[in-house]
């Protein structure tokens, strides 16, 4: 080989000039955005968002269940690949939305206000949680423009029920995710053994991991204490900032609807669309659907609840089935490609939700780490649906049970029809 010819061989790159170009050369898919938060967070942050309930069979399966279904490609052509979609009344340019998650602004200073920013730019809405560490009116501000949820936790006193809603409603949220899978906190042992409280109590372990972990620790420590701002007007016993067990009190049961006919009222009181947010039976769905509600949130909580529940995706077929276009079905737990998204579709949802994959890339990289990561879904999104032979959403919801397959469907499908006869040597 001549020097030239190595020489054009060595592909020197300069030092990145922005985080943004930064990530695109080391993270490639959420999983390596995964390492880079574990790198970054004290153990017990990162494991409070990674852990799940109990023995986490639910947050298991819910990763699971995407391996089992197959694509079956088609060939033909594919023209102007679109994945915009319109989602409670209103456009989206992927269907995906950003789940809400409860303290935030541990994971980056900048918490929820980055994180709708980076919706806003991706162009997809943002589902706040009630228990989110910047104010609902903070994230309006920090994100004009950007279509925003609101994740109620209900309150059984009715004034305060309404003074929450117009809060709300003034501060330009448009939908309410209803949590139904919270009646009490799931039992979270990664959080017991690490000694994990909100807002972290200093403890010498907690300095130690503070050392460990200096930009974090730098970060959490130059800016505001975590609270729960949503709740000052509600929580009549003052600064729940202050309490390690805020957690536990606040998911006690006094913030959930006690049955459906909370879900009754809470219709006639709002105007907009409600979302009931962890639905996985399909009885549940339909009386849902019966009563008015806009859409269902397939959900487990991202496996943080009860364990051994069902994968959102398993039971996916069977909602669709029984609300039969009624009311609109997003999907969360355990999506990590564009891949799951397209699955997801495929079986009839009409679009995904995620939660630690955007706070991952937070946790990594404030703002540009959730860019980065929905970037790089809506790549694995159009590269999957390019390959499998559709254009747009609608055709892969339309087309969708004939593009993928449940290993059990082909392992039915291979199985000989009839036993067959002994040979006639083993007749005798
Ligand atoms: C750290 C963390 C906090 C969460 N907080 C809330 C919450 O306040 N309200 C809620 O409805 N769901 C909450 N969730 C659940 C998510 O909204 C979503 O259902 C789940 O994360 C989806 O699964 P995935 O993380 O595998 O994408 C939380 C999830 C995580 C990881």
């Amino acid at each position: 080989m001549k020097i030239k010819d190595i020489k054009a061989l060595a592909s020197l790159q300069g030092p990145a000039r922005s985080t943004a170009e930064r990530l695109s050369r080391k993270c490639y898919s959420v999983e390596d955005m995964r390492k880079l938060a574990a790198k970054r967070l004290p153990k017990s942050i990162f494991e409070y968002i990674e852990g799940g309930g109990e023995d986490e069979v639910s947050l298991r399966r819910n990763r699971s269940s995407f391996d089992d279904w197959s694509f079956l490609p088609k060939w033909g052509s594919v023209d102007n690949l679109d994945l915009s979609i319109t989602i409670l009344g209103g456009p989206s340019a992927m269907p995906v939305t950003l789940s809400p998650t409860g303290g935030t602004r541990l994971f980056h200073p900048e918490g929820e206000s980055a994180v709708a920013r980076a919706a806003l730019t991706a162009g997809i809405p943002y589902g706040l949680a009630h228990l989110s560490t910047t104010t609902m009116e903070a994230v309006s501000a920090a994100a004009p423009g950007l279509r925003r949820w609101f994740n109620l936790e209900p309150t059984s006193d009715k004034g305060l029920l309404q003074a929450v809603l117009d809060r709300v409603s003034n501060a330009g949220y448009e939908a309410l995710l209803v949590n139904v899978d919270c009646r009490a906190i799931g039992h979270r042992e990664r959080d017991y053994r690490n000694g994990f409280t909100a807002p972290p109590s200093i403890k010498p372990k907690t300095v130690v991991e503070g050392m460990l972990h200096p930009a974090w620790a730098l970060g959490f420590l130059a800016n505001d204490a975590i609270a729960f701002p949503n709740l000052d007007a509600d929580i009549p016993e003052g600064p729940l900032a202050s309490s390690p067990d805020m957690w536990r009190t606040l998911l006690a049961g006094s913030y959930e609807p006690t049955d459906w006919d909370d879900i009754r009222d809470l219709r006639e009181r709002w105007n907009g669309p409600i979302v009931l947010k962890g639905v996985v039976n399909a009885n549940d769905a339909a009386l849902a659907a019966s009563m008015g509600i806009d859409a269902i949130q397939v959900s487990n909580h991202g496996g943080r609840q009860l364990d051994h529940m069902a994968a959102p995706l398993d039971v996916l077929p069977e909602i669709v089935a029984k609300t039969a276009g009624r009311m609109e079905i997003i999907v969360d737990g355990g999506i990590r490609r564009g891949s799951d998204v397209v699955k997801a579709l495929a079986l009839g949802a009409d679009a995904c939700s995620i939660g630690r994959p955007y706070l991952y890339g937070l946790a990594a990289s404030g703002q540009a780490g959730v860019e980065h990561v929905l970037k790089m879904i809506t790549a694995e999104m159009t590269r999957t649906m390019m390959l499998l032979g559709v254009s747009t959403i609608e055709e892969l919801r339309a087309e969708g049970r004939d593009l993928i397959r449940h290993r059990n469907e082909a392992f039915a499908r291979n199985q000989p029809t009839r036993i067959p006869e002994a040979p006639l040597a083993l007749q005798k």
